[in-house]
């Protein structure tokens, strides 16, 4: 009888997931399973709300995968070494996986290979897992990838897209022991991302029939919450990003969600072209970044006394997740008005960010400094201006900074400004050293 593996990585779904079907398809037995990967935790990368999100969506797929007469396989260690054991065992001619673009990807999927074909047995890597158009497939002339999103874009465009499936019909698996799933940790009061395919269709479901239309207008307004909130779960692949393309409609508000999982696809084929972006700058090279532990900790921990600037960090920290626009206006902050080197952002979003996404994370941060992608890279964000323009009544402030719920919204732009008794009175820090000045 002949056996395969499954291996999910971030595509912990049944639905529209090539990498199952396929495997599904070719063999009589299927082993899905899930390595719980010993690097990922020691360099931090499965911290707090990602790690529990991650567990819950581990959960969710194995009762999916029970449902069509299977289960999840746990292993914990070094996946290479793992998924080869398993695939003795049960003696797996062929071995399927979701190619993926970060350089760690890379080299797992090398190993595997080598590993497999010394072993007789064949890897499988499967690229239209993660995008809705897969890294690579869309090239300028001489150009291993595009590095400017308009022309990206009108090519992803034109492009067809294949066709979003169903879950395989029937999963069976041969004798074998199990493992076990991590366990589920509580979720803390704030966080409101439950993990898993279940939870990400309920929301998608929501977000197509009642917030797409009204997305075009809402998406910048701070305090509007009118964006998807779907990106932890297109990080681990609970949802198709093809899926939510092919569905989302026609419409103006339509165009610009899907424009956006544009962007996602722009900067993920970008990673998988050069995955040392991920650390070091892609265009613009600068080596003149300010070192300043104490400005540095007041951005993290929202308390450098620009108020919009504390409200999107203290949410960052409260909820792990944050709006893009309060994203590009805390990256701006630390980046171009403090002048601190842009890594130190990106390594703080990917400690918090439920949604932490290497190509998403740091290829923003870098386009938002002006070493990245940007085709105006000395844009700078006047958080001033951008708190006028995105949260007018300081409704977003009010919300995440209570020491200035009480204030107009003018006088809670620039708190500074008021007179000395009532500034005090606030118990709300004043700007970090001569930023008063340069902030108007
Ligand atoms: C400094 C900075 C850091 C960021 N870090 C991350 C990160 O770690 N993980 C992450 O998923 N996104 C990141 N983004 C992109 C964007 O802010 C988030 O994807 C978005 O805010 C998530 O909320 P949503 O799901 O409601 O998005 P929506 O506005 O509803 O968009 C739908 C989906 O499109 C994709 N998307 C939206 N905007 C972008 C963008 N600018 N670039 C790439 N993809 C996009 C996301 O997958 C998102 O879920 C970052 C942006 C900036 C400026």
């Amino acid at each position: 009888m002949v056996t395969t593996l499954a291996v999910f990585t971030r595509d912990l779904r049944v639905r529209d997931n090539p990498m199952l079907v396929a495997a599904a398809r070719e063999a009589e037995r299927v082993v899905p399973v899930f390595v719980l990967d010993a690097a990922m935790d020691r360099s931090g990368f499965a911290a707090g709300g990602r790690r529990r999100f991650l567990a819950e969506s581990l959960t969710d797929l194995d009762r999916s995968l029970r449902e069509l007469g299977g289960r999840l396989v746990l292993r914990a260690g070094e996946p290479v070494e793992q998924i080869c054991r398993l695939a003795d065992e049960v003696d797996a001619a062929r071995v399927h996986i979701a190619t993926d673009s970060s350089a760690h990807a890379h080299r797992r999927e090398a190993a595997l290979r080598s590993a497999l074909s010394e072993r007789r047995r064949e890897l499988r890597g499967h690229d239209e897992v993660h995008a809705v158009v897969a890294p690579g497939r869309l090239r300028p002339a001489g150009r291993d990838h595009f590095a400017v999103f308009g022309a990206y874009h009108r090519r992803w465009s034109d492009v067809p897209w294949r066709r979003v499936l169903g879950p395989p019909e029937r999963i069976r698996l041969p004798e074998l022991d199990p493992g076990a799933l991590p366990p589920v940790e509580p979720r803390a009061g704030t966080d409101g991302f439950p993990g898993g395919e279940r939870a990400g269709l309920m929301r998608a479901e929501r977000w197509l029939g009642q917030g797409v239309e009204h997305y075009d207008d809402q998406r910048d307004r701070l305090a509007a919450d009118g964006t998807s909130r779907l990106s932890p779960y297109l990080h681990l692949g609970c949802l198709s990003a093809l899926e939510l393309a092919t569905r989302a409609g026609a419409g103006d508000g339509a165009r610009e969600f899907v424009r956006q999982l544009a962007w996602r696809d722009f900067f993920h084929q970008l990673l998988d072209a050069r995955p040392d972006t991920a650390h070091r700058d892609y265009g613009r090279q600068v080596d003149d970044w300010r070192d300043d532990p104490e400005a540095l900790e007041a951005w993290r921990t929202g308390h450098t006394g620009v108020p919009v600037v504390d409200a999107g960090m203290r949410q960052l920290l409260a909820e792990g997740w944050l709006p893009n626009r309060a994203r590009m206006i805390t990256a701006s902050f630390l980046t171009r008005t403090l002048g601190i080197d842009w890594r130190a952002g990106a390594a703080h979003y990917l400690e918090h960010l439920v949604d932490g996404d290497l190509a998403n994370n740091n290829l923003n941060w870098q386009w938002v400094a002006g070493t990245g992608t940007d085709r105006r890279p000395g844009r700078v964000l006047n958080p001033l201006r951008q708190a006028e323009r995105y949260d007018p009544d300081g409704a977003y402030v009010r919300r995440h900074v209570p020491e200035l719920a009480d204030l107009a919204a003018r006088d809670l732009r620039q708190p500074w400004r008021l007179p000395d008794p009532e500034r005090r009175a606030l118990k709300y820090p004043a700007p970090l050293p001569g930023l008063a000045d340069t902030l108007r």
